[in-house]
């Protein structure tokens, strides 16, 4: 799977571990950064990656910050992108089966990198529950993404 991963100075320890468990399981991964522990802000690395998802260049992407609150907001301005923000292995299942998650978000603040690499494994490995009740859901979450692009 290729997967856009980015963190802001707060999240990039826990983004450093999540990438290196990535490309062991033999995943493409493209790190935005950031790399090192000066405060930056949070919207310029969920830019990057909300849009690589959005454009199908990802199929998958993963934001750490904090607390995973800012990467959320600002990674579901970007149309296309579901971001889930997730500190448990029951939502990183059903974010999956019910949202069709395309985004994961966690917050290095808030979650140890034992259970945050365990969610990506559930994440990363659960497909979407095709039923129609969801892809209803999801749709009517584009027509709002539609409404708004028209009439900002
Ligand atoms: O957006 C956040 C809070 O919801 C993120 O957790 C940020 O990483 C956090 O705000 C950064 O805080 P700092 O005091 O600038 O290190």
């Amino acid at each position: 799977m290729k997967i856009a991963i980015g963190a802001d100075h707060a999240g990039f320890r826990l983004k450093d571990e999540i990438v290196k468990a990535l490309r062991e399981d033999g995943h493409e991964v493209e790190d935005f950064g950031c790399h090192c522990a000066d405060s930056i802000d949070y919207p310029d690395y969920a830019l990057p990656v909300g849009e690589k998802v959005a454009s199908g260049e990802a199929d998958r992407g993963i934001l750490i910050c904090g607390t995973g609150i800012g990467m959320t907001i600002a990674a579901n301005k970007i149309p296309g992108v579901r971001c889930a923000l997730v500190h448990d292995l029951f939502s990183a299942k059903a974010t999956r089966e019910h949202n069709d998650s395309n985004v994961l978000a966690m917050g290095e603040r808030v979650v140890g990198p034992g259970v945050a690499l365990e969610i990506v494994k559930v994440w990363i490995g659960t497909e979407f529950s095709e039923g129609p009740r969801h892809r209803n859901r999801i749709d009517k979450i584009k027509s709002l993404e539609e409404k708004y692009a028209l009439h900002p």
